[in-house]
This record gives structure tokens, sequence and C-alpha cells, in this order.
């Protein structure tokens, strides 16, 4: 099966028509402590009120704000995880720490700086609390039983799951963990660490892209290098079978030894669309099979060899495909504006994705451009996107750009 030679395709049509291939993974509930990374499959409301009883923010004395200015008798103590049993009853105190549960009858929290104690009685030094209720958290202040807290399509970072698991969750609904295959082709790769003639490289993009998608909730089976014959290529696609998702860098364009298309059509896959009008990453190959061990087709994206082609188009393809595989509700890259620190020259004929450095303030462009070097995509914290055909830009001009985070690792 041969593809029509099209024009290639504009960038938000080839991500929209990715996406909409992202297998749907199934759901299960993972212990919430466990689940870093992994996006909601339903929404999560409280299943408990937080904080369930008033509580105190302060050490200090719990009373009622009607006897104010006091003096007031101590007639007990409640403690964080202690509560007094007691009422609080006119003219009288409770000893209270931060965190402990406000006793009854008290409407006031006076902080012991606030105050002088000696044995049971306690006497009035500084300024009551204004309004007198400001050192109480009161019942349901940070979430009360059945609010919605966090939407489907939540990713869970460190704070999602203190809030999960702080409103009585210690399960939530996530999609299962994503098996991803990452494939190096080409005969001039060696593996990582290996002695190299001049003609060889070590294959440096199988390592990058599994690092990309280490931060989510993926797992990573790594094949390769495959050398650059349709038999090899066809055997490590057979291998590759059970993953959910399957990743190759290089062989996507129309040299004599571009073999991934042809590989994925021996292997009986369809081939969705081949071609984005991007700089770099123009010979992105998207293609698709079904496998009678997985729910879904399987998804393969080829993406271009040049290792700084490979890194972009896997912000732009591959994580985005990550993403909405395990449930994302925003799964593509979202750009900010940035001050240019520079001038940009105008754009060429394709949506080009320049590397660049972003120092909170302004944004500069490396000075090299290459798509074959690695040394700029590891200097880069930042993509500054261009239009194709855009005006040159003066210093100063605002410009979407794409956060890289850590090397990717976002
Ligand atoms: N006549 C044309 N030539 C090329 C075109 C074109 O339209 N007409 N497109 C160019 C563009 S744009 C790109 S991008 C590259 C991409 O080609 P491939 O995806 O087929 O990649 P390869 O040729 O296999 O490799 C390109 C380059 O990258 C190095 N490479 C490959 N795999 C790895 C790896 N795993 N780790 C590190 N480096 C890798 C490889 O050694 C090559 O130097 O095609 C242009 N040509
Ligand atoms: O698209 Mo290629 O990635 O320009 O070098």
């Amino acid at each position: 099966m041969t593809i029509p030679r099209q024009p290639p395709l504009p960038l938000e049509e080839a991500q929209a028509r990715l996406i909409a291939l992202a297998p749907r993974l199934p759901v299960e509930h993972r212990a919430t402590a466990e689940a870093l990374g992994h996006y909601l499959a339903a929404p999560l409301l409280a299943a408990r009120t937080q904080p369930a009883t008033a509580l105190s923010a302060m050490d200090g004395y719990a009373l009622r704000a009607a006897d104010l200015p006091g003096p007031w008798t101590v007639i007990g103590e409640s403690a964080a995880g202690h509560p007094f049993a007691g009422t609080v009853g006119t003219g009288q105190a409770v000893r209270i720490s931060t965190g402990a549960a406000l006793p009854a009858g008290a409407d006031c929290v006076l902080l012991q700086e606030d105050c002088q104690r000696s044995d049971a009685s306690l006497t009035l030094t500084g300024t009551p609390p204004q309004p007198p209720s400001r050192h109480i958290r009161p019942a349901g202040m940070d979430f009360a039983a059945h609010d919605p807290l966090l939407a489907t399509g939540s990713r869970l970072g460190a704070a999602q799951i203190a809030l999960a698991i702080a409103a009585g969750h210690g399960h939530v609904p996530v999609y299962r963990r994503l098996r991803l295959a990452v494939i190096d082709s080409g005969d001039e790769l060696a593996a990582a660490g290996h002695a190299l003639a001049p003609h060889q490289i070590p294959a440096s993009n199988g390592p990058m892209l599994a690092a990309m998608a280490a931060a989510l909730p993926v797992d990573v089976q790594r094949l390769g290098p495959v050398p650059d014959q349709l038999d090899a290529l066809a055997a490590a696609l057979d291998r590759v079978r059970d993953a959910d998702i399957v990743v190759t860098s290089g062989g996507a364009s129309v040299g004599d030894h571009d073999l991934v298309r042809p590989a994925l059509e021996a292997v009986g896959a369809r081939i969705d669309f081949w071609r984005v009008a991007i700089k770099p990453g123009k010979p992105l190959l998207v293609g698709h099979r079904a496998a009678a061990s997985l729910s879904a087709p399987q998804v393969i994206l080829g993406l271009p060899g040049n290792p700084a082609s490979a890194y972009v188009t896997a912000h732009l393809f591959l994580l985005p495909l990550l993403r909405a595989a395990l449930g994302a509700a925003d799964p593509l890259p979202r750009p900010l504006a940035a001050r240019l620190a520079q001038a940009m020259p105008a754009g060429g004929g394709r949506t080009e994705f320049l590397r660049g450095t972003w120092n909170g303030e302004a944004v500069t462009l490396d000075t090299l451009q290459d798509s074959g070097a690695i040394a700029p995509i590891a200097r880069a914290n930042c993509l500054v996107r261009r239009e194709a055909g855009a005006a040159m830009r003066p210093e100063g001009s605002k410009v979407p750009i794409y956060l890289l985070e850590f090397g990717g690792f976002a």
C-alpha cells in the first residue's frame, strides 16, 4: 500500500488527527499515594468534610468572645488529637494548641502572646483577636463532603495526591500505565557506550524519548538500534505488538534507506498521514494497526531521525498522544507569551520551533538551529514558535514560547 503524495498537513490538523487516534486505556483503582503523574478517569468528590470540626489555627486559649476582656479560669486542655470533652462556660478558658478541636461553647482563640497565665487564672495583656473568630478554622473551611474537588482529566501531582487523601480517597480511578515501545533505527547507530567508527554515531534518540516519557505513567520498552533493512524493522515491529503506542525515530524521510513506512505496511499497519508543515519535523509519520491483545488499535508514531526534529516532534506529538491516551483533559502543550531579547528573522515556508532560552524576562534564540544538532536542545529551556511566512519581529516583540521544563521532563 502506498499513500498518495499529499502536501504536509498543518500542525494543528495533524495534532488533532493524532489525538483522535489515541487508544483509551482501561480504568483501574490505584492507591492514591502511588498515582503520581496519572490523570483522573472520573471526577473526584470529597468523601469527608475538612476540617470536620472547627480547629484552632494558633496556640493559646479557647474562650467565649462575649467574656472579653476577661479574666478567665482555665478548666482544661484541647490538644491536637486530644479534644476537650466538656463545654466552655462563662468566665472559663481551655488551653488550646494549633490544629486542636475548638471546644463546645468557645468562639474565640486568644493568642498565648496576648495573655498571662498563673496557675488556673488567665488575664488579657495584649490585644484580643479582631474579629474574635480570627484564629479559628471553621468546619468545612477547606472542603465539605460531596464538594467537587478535581475534574476528570486532572493530573495527580503532589498537591492533588494530598487533596485526594485528605478528602478520604485511599484509591483513585485512573487509566492503567501505558506501554510504550521506543525503536531506534539506522545503520549508522551504535548503542550507548559502544566503541564507534567515524561513520557511526551513538543512538541518542531512543534514550531521549524514553526519558521524555518517564515523567508520565508509562512503561517503556526500548529496541534497537535496528539496521536499515525492511525485514529487521518489520521483525522489531512484530516484537512490540503488545505496546499501546510505538515510537520510532529515523527512516521517516524520502531516502532509499528510509524504511519505516514500508515496514509499517509490511506488518499490516495503516498509514494515517505523513508529513507535517513544521520545522524541524516535517517527515513525521502516523499509522495504526489492530492488535488482538489490545482493547484499542496500536498507534505508531514515526519521528524524524534528526535529534532536534525528534525532540521537537516528541513535544508536539508524542507527549500529547501519551497524555491523551492516559486521559489528560488538555493534552497539547500550551504556549505563553515572551519578549524577544533580540530580533527574530522572518519565517520560512513551515511553522518553526526554534530552540531558545527564556530567563524569566526575555527569550534568546540559539545561534545553532540545525535540526541535526543536540547541544542546542540540551541548552534550550523553551521552543519559540514562528509562523510560516511571518515578518521579521523586532527585539522586544512578544512571541509564543513553549517551556521545556527540565530537558523535556515535565
Ligand atoms: N531529499 C530530501 N531529503 C531530506 C528531506 C526531504 O524532504 N528531502 N527531509 C529532511 C528532513 S526535514 C529530515 S528531519 C530528515 C529526516 O530523515 P529521517 O527521519 O529519514 O532520518 P534519518 O535519515 O534516518 O536520520 C537523520 C539524521 O538523524 C540521525 N539519527 C537517526 N536516528 C538517530 C538516533 N536514534 N539517535 C541519534 N541520531 C539519529 C541520523 O544519523 C541522521 O544524521 O531527512 C532530511 N532529508
Ligand atoms: O524537518 Mo527536518 O526535521 O527540518 O530537519
